[in-house]
């Protein structure tokens, strides 16, 4: 079979042995980070919780400590203090740094912690201005105007961007497809831009399996690990896959402000990396099947899906968007995306309420928006239940889960029965 470069499925010989035939991403995917298992007789990765590692040689921990602060470079052996580094973690960020094609990774305890820490590598060097396209998630739109960071930020369209550029510029910033409106940038047509100012693309939406940023130019990939990576709702975490050169310096802003990832989930993280191309396909292909169909509901004034494909899809309703969240059935209502079942949720209520209301219109989120982020249901089920709650019909599904005044309710449709919460 002939190995093709050119195909996106394909990792690239940049994160392979050179003379090793370039491995397909659903290959790496299993693979990556676990080469040493078989030698050390196991299968599945360990998961070491240690939060300290003993040392007899103190004069050695003293130099071992010396060269991190100096250099940022991982440790070899053990890391002194789980707050330097965890076996656990290393290997999430290794397998990750394969998809995304970059040298490194570097992992965090959420995707806000991985942003933070890139903001914070940049200003330490006097580079507090950052350039940006909305939408963004909303708590980034927010880290970055809020001040809370002294960023100063300026916003602009993708054509802006080499205008918007200054002496003091440490980061240009998007993210395609773009949380919640799925709007989508051109990142290489960006990067050229950017010239030498580093850009950092949130790739959360697109995954390495449809879109791999480092190759179009961008030196800093962003991921909330929370969602498609981790793939199940069960784990919170953030990582950048970048060059070493940058993981370095995110390594040391890790150590000193301690948002690291936990072993747990680093490990969860690991093992969701194997499945991620097979759901992210499967979730896809049902995105477009429902994007097809809601384009054609008369509830629905307008759907976006993007071109990339992907198992988002955004679409504004004519009736209250809040009805339709609480008319859900199998679809969980819930923020957050990339889990194994489909949440559905109103930006404006949620994800994007921090950004000012005159900067949410202005990035495209209408109050009548809602997001759908699919999972893996079958495409007639999910259909079923958006339709009814789309034309105010009951679902004949069951509820997923519906939690209400910190009161926990087993519900079956029609027939809420509160329990006593904990
Ligand atoms: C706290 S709100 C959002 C969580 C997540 N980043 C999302 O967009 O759904």
């Amino acid at each position: 079979m002939t190995r093709s470069a050119a195909r996106p499925d394909r990792a690239t010989t940049a994160v392979t042995a050179p003379d090793a035939l370039p491995r397909a991403l659903a290959t790496e995917a299993v693979h990556a980070g676990r080469e040493d298992l078989a030698a050390q007789g196991l299968h599945a990765a360990p998961l070491d919780l240690s939060t300290t590692y003993p040392s007899a040689d103190s004069r050695g921990e003293a130099a071992r400590l010396d060269a991190f602060a100096a250099t940022g470079a991982e440790f070899e052996g053990p890391p002194v203090y789980g707050r330097l580094g965890n076996p656990t973690v290393a290997r999430f960020e290794t397998a990750l740094a394969r998809l995304e094609g970059t040298e490194s990774a570097v992992a965090f305890a959420s995707g806000m912690a991985a942003l933070t820490a890139c903001l914070l590598v940049r200003h330490a060097e006097g580079l507090r201005h950052v350039v940006a396209v909305r939408p963004l998630y909303g708590c980034s739109d927010h880290l970055l105007s809020g001040g809370l960071l002294g960023t100063e930020v300026t916003w602009t369209d993708p054509a802006g961007i080499a205008d918007a550029l200054r002496a003091d510029t440490g980061l240009v910033m998007v993210e395609s497809p773009a949380n919640p409106t799925l709007a989508e940038t051109d990142l290489a047509a960006v990067a050229h831009a950017c010239g030498s100012v580093p850009l950092l693309a949130d790739n959360t939406f697109a995954t390495p399996v449809l879109q791999r940023p480092a190759e179009a130019g961008a030196r800093l990939v962003l991921h909330s690990a929370t969602k498609y990576l981790g793939g199940h709702g069960d784990v919170l975490g953030g990582v950048v896959a970048c060059d070493e050169e940058f993981a370095r310096r995110l390594r040391q802003v890790r150590f000193t402000t301690g948002g690291v990832l936990h072993p747990l989930a680093g490990y969860l993280l690991l093992r969701g990396l194997a499945t991620l191309p097979v759901r992210m396909r499967a979730a896809s292909a049902t995105a477009a099947e429902l994007s097809r169909r809601l384009a054609g509901h008369p509830g629905v004034a307008r759907v976006h899906y993007p071109q990339l494909g992907g198992a988002m899809v955004a679409f504004e309703v004519r009736g209250d968007p809040h009805d339709v969240t609480a008319g859900v059935r199998l679809i969980t209502p819930a923020v957050s995306l990339g889990s194994v079942d489909t949440l559905l949720q109103h930006p404006a209520s949620i994800s994007h309420r921090v950004v000012d209301a005159a900067d949410r219109t202005a990035g495209g989120i209408s109050e009548q928006l809602l997001r759908l982020s699919v999972g893996l249901e079958d495409v007639e089920d999910l259909w079923q239940d958006l339709d009814a709650a789309l034309s105010g019909r009951p679902s004949p599904t069951l509820r997923a889960s519906v939690p209400a005044g910190g009161r926990r309710y087993a519900v079956a449709a029609g027939a809420a029965a509160p329990q006593a919460g904990p």
